[in-house]
């Protein structure tokens, strides 16, 4: 699209707006300053450089074999640069445990350090993002079906250390980044059959989170991730919803909500205003789980839409803060990344868009049908021309145009790999 048609449209969606009493430039304003956290692990299928040829476990699934995926810490980087290319504004990278750096040495997960991170902190800073972190507790002998919880101490001991561990190099980066390096928690702990110890396995996984978190750190915060169910491990979930939400609110920990990981008809925007009043922040994994957790690629549908329209809503910008989280790769691992985060930026495009105002004044008077036809009228409302600007102050390409630029880099590059 060329640049003056982008302007002339942006100038009449302006005027457009400004009749709801809507600031475009505000909303644009607003915009550039959300992050998100970019998923590291879309690159490679969650594959990480430490365990090179074993088996994915911990009840995730990553589908389909598209050719090119990153086979190492340099090609890796090129891709999450070439995708960061087509994504506007500026973002974090949230790396998990099992990307660290380690030189061609086994180096166990009770035994990992910051240095093993030192080319990453190092890496992100040139770049300009910032790291956010996860402790790695699949994929790894020791994984089994419980490990923070899991009755035998040698194990879960080893996963405490980790994740110990793996606290002090947020800690690391945090500070090197000089903003909090965000790190999440998410263990697999769960059973595939029926159990009769549910009692004693969410003990341990309590008393090891209440270990794992002593130590106070001033650069980095934690955040506990529920799932409802993986696959192998159906029947029970150690870490549920309601363990998290108890442990959170009584900690004053993070909660992660994981779009992926609730049933399928609960709405999980409808859980941040709650949450919000409970907890010091939330952090979000967005993903779109078709019939199960199957982290298909972000789109722009409803529950990305109304997510977003409630953190704008809760006045919660500063509160939330927003990962990714999937891993298809049964497409383009690049233009995975390219259309899930510019659709969860659209979506907060179109939050920050929306005439707040005069909705609640509509329901303050308890005018229903004025509500509702606000809601629906606001859905055709001009925002995309408000994001091509977006897009075009940011230097990336507008619409489309990054289809081209991904197919040339698959071209010349990820069509290369064996
Ligand atoms: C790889 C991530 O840690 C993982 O996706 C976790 O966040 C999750 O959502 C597991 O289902
Ligand atoms: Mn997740």
């Amino acid at each position: 699209m060329k640049t003056e048609q982008i302007q002339q449209a942006y100038e009449v969606a302006k005027a457009r707006y400004a009749d709801l009493g809507i600031d475009t430039e505000a909303a644009l304003a607003a915009l550039q300053k959300v992050s998100l956290s970019l998923h590291c692990w879309q690159a490679d299928d969650v594959t990480g450089f430490e365990n090179q040829g074993g088996d994915l476990t911990g009840g995730i699934q990553a589908t389909g074999n598209y050719p090119g995926k990153a086979r190492n810490i340099e090609e890796l980087r090129a891709d999450i640069l070439k995708a960061k290319s087509f994504i506007p504004g500026r973002h974090r990278l949230n790396l998990h445990e099992i990307y660290g750096e380690f030189g061609g040495e086994f180096v166990d997960r009770d035994k990992v350090e910051p240095r093993h991170f030192q080319g990453w902190i190092d890496w992100a800073k040139k770049n300009d993002m910032k790291l956010d972190f996860n402790s790695t507790s699949f994929s790894h002998p020791k994984s089994g079906s419980l490990s923070l919880s899991n009755p035998d101490p040698e194990i879960r001991n080893f996963w405490i250390e980790h994740t110990k561990r793996c606290r002090a190099i947020a800690e690391e980066m945090g500070k090197a980044q000089g903003d909090p390096c965000i790190m999440n928690v998410w263990v697999h702990d769960g059973s595939k059959d029926l159990t009769v110890n549910r009692m004693k396995y969410r003990e341990l996984l309590c008393d090891s989170l209440d270990k794992i978190f002593e130590k106070k750190y001033d650069n980095m915060k934690d955040c506990i991730e529920s799932k409802v169910f993986g696959i192998g491990l159906e029947s029970y979930t150690v870490g549920s919803n309601d363990f998290y939400i108890g442990y959170g609110t009584s900690r004053g920990k993070i909660v992660t909500l994981d779009t992926g990981h609730f049933h399928p008809t609960e709405v999980v925007a409808d859980k941040l205003s709650s949450l919000l009043l409970f907890t010091p922040e939330i952090m979000l994994h967005v993903s779109r789980p078709v019939r199960w957790d199957s982290d298909h690629v972000t789109i722009m549908n409803d529950e990305t839409l109304e997510l977003c329209k409630e953190i704008v809503r809760c006045d919660a910008l500063d509160r939330v803060h927003i990962g990714l989280d999937y891993f298809d790769a049964s497409i383009n691992r690049i233009g995975a990344y390219v259309i899930g985060s510019r659709a969860t930026q659209k979506c907060m495009m179109q939050a920050l868009l929306e005439p707040l105002a005069k909705l609640r004044e509509y329901e303050a008077n308890g005018q229903g049908f004025e509500r509702l036809a606000l809601l629906e009228e606001s859905k055709s409302l001009p925002w995309n021309a408000v994001w091509d600007m977006f897009c075009l102050r940011n230097n990336v390409p507008v619409g489309e145009d990054f289809i081209a630029e991904i197919q040339k880099y698959e071209r010349e590059v990820t069509s290369k790999r064996a």
